[in-house]
């Protein structure tokens, strides 16, 4: 392959030789080789569980290899912790961010910082943050406490906390998951400059257009095997998909219903009357939200993340109880917060936070998979929890996620993240007889599984459940949305159906230019 990107008889700045990483009953990472050089963006691809989180785990000194080696700017080097990753220049940025919530950005960012004093004036902080935000182009707020940012201002700190340790190489893994589509053209924006003065840039991610658009190259990973690296001028997103995953995949445009789509006067599965949500600070979160929900249909709610989603997902399953206004549950007003109840009721719920709000981390497989199940007969009910009973029922559920166990007793943060994702998926469409709300359900899936995912919701709605779609992702919800619903600032914004609905109107709504434009009641 011609390399004229780069200057001849460089080493790159990171070697993987022959990387061989195994967990009990399963082989992570087999004979990985993938040079990461300076001066490129290189994206690291594979379908859920091919072994990249596994891989850049090695990188940054979190998991020693079992075999292979590492090579860096020509040395060999050991990492025996983060530590040493880290004092090595390389960086990573994680999914879920390590800031803390009350502290401000200079001051998490000093906490990066070695030489920082016991006792320094926030002025000076201050401006050491302003003048590392100035360097690297990514802007911030200095004095803002990280609680008050969106996750795109969270991830920019992020960065920077990274790169003020002096970070060579920055791992990213699903760094746009949680953005909006101009954060993440600033975050690109801010990776091409890193690039363009010398970094290395690895992006782990899902989505091929990104990878498209930013990467210089890519290596994918299946089954823990490298099965190629490509300059992205030699590779199409169908080659990759078909190298990710060994055969071609098909994403339909929609999802064609078995019945026509309910109308008005279809039964309600649940309804929501004038419901407000305030949090612990008073703030409206969500703002006297009216809908009714009906059986056998997708709702689509978009919107920019951080405008009251999880408020609205968390009075539909029980989670929140409602600051004024009511929910109805099958015609009866439902318990306030209770999502027992919610559930015995035939409400599921895929939450955002897959890990943090619908998984146990450090429980087994097994207790994760029957977590909803315990006060049901034959895993729980009134006597006890039956172990066998609940192994018996974990794999059942995996075989039904297409998730593969080495055993059901493991832990579950030992699964990768988008098969956690596939297992919650079916636990919960399993109690969903009646709503299931399921909030961005994409995130961390491959591409085979988002397939998988919008079936299986088809599949729901078909059944006579009421789907709700939270998403971002406007592609999304209008293949599989009968409605849609625009959520800006905790306020409904508008409900239309999916004949009517027109992309640039729910852009405009989104972005809560029409405030009091109601589209169709
Ligand atoms: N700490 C661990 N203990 C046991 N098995 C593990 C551990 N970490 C990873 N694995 C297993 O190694 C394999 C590779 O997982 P990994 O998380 O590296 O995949 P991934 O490509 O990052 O997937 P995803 O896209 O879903 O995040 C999976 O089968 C996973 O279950």
């Amino acid at each position: 392959m011609p390399e004229t990107m780069f200057a001849p008889g460089e080493p790159p700045f990171l070697k993987l030789s022959g990387i061989g990483k195994v967990f009990p009953g399963v082989i992570a990472n087999e004979d990985v080789s993938i040079d990461f050089r300076r001066g490129e963006i290189h994206a690291l691809l594979g379908e859920n569980g091919a072994g990249k989180s596994t891989l850049m785990n090695v990188v940054t000194g979190l998991y020693q290899p079992d075999s292979g080696e590492m090579i860096l700017d020509g040395y060999g080097v050991e990492f025996a912790g983060p530590p040493a990753a880290i004092a090595a220049g390389i960086g990573m940025v994680h999914q879920h961010f390590k800031l803390v919530p009350r502290f401000t950005v200079a001051e998490n960012l000093a906490l990066g910082w070695n030489e920082t004093p016991g006792w320094v004036a926030p002025g000076a902080i201050e401006a050491k943050a302003r003048a590392l935000s100035e360097r690297f182009g990514l802007a911030i707020r200095a004095d803002a406490r990280i609680d008050s940012l969106s996750a795109g201002e969270q991830q920019r700190v992020e960065i920077l906390r990274v790169l003020s340790r002096g970070a060579k190489m920055l791992i990213l893994d699903e760094p746009t998951a949680v953005l909006s589509p101009v954060e993440v053209a600033s975050l690109f924006d801010a990776l091409r400059r890193f690039r363009d003065g010398g970094g290395a840039v690895v992006i782990i991610t899902h989505k091929l257009d990104e990878v498209m658009a930013v990467a210089d190259r890519c290596s994918v990973l299946r089954a823990g095997r490298l099965v190629g690296t490509h300059r992205i001028t030699d590779v199409t997103p169908a080659l990759l998909v078909g190298e990710m995953i060994g055969r071609p995949v098909d994403l339909p445009a929609s999802y064609p219903r078995a019945r026509p789509a309910p109308g008005p006067d279809a039964p309600a599965a649940m309804v929501l009357e004038a419901v407000s949500v305030r949090d612990e600070a008073g703030v409206t979160r969500l703002d006297a939200v009216s809908l009714v929900l009906r059986a056998g249909e997708v709702l689509g709610i978009a919107g920019v993340t951080g405008n009251g989603q999880p408020e609205l997902a968390g009075v539909m399953t029980g989670l929140v109880a409602p600051f004024s206004g009511r929910v109805l549950l099958g015609g009866a007003p439902a318990p306030g917060a209770d999502p027992g109840a919610f559930a015995a009721a035939g409400v599921g719920h895929v939450p955002e936070d897959r890990l943090r709000s619908a998984l146990a981390p450090s429980l087994g497989v097994a207790e994760n998979a029957v977590l909803r199940e315990y006060r049901v007969k034959p895993v729980g009910g009134r006597l006890a929890y039956n172990a066998g009973a609940a192994r018996r029922f974990a794999e059942a559920l995996a075989v039904a996620a297409n998730v593969r166990l080495a055993s059901p007793t493991a832990p579950i943060r030992g699964l990768s993240g988008g098969n956690q994702q596939r297992l919650v998926l079916a636990r919960e469409g399993r109690i969903a007889t009646s709503v299931l709300v399921a909030s961005y359900p994409a995130r961390g899936l491959d591409i085979g599984a988002i397939a998988a995912m919008r079936e299986r919701l088809a599949a729901a709605r078909d059944g006579g459940v009421a789907v709700v779609l939270v998403s971002e992702d406007l592609d999304e919800i209008l293949a599989l949305s009968d409605r849609i619903a625009v959520l800006t600032a905790g306020r409904l914004m508008g409900v239309m159906e999916r004949a009517e609905a027109r992309r640039d109107v729910i852009g405009r709504l989104m972005s809560g230019r029409a405030a009091d434009a109601e589209i169709a009641a």
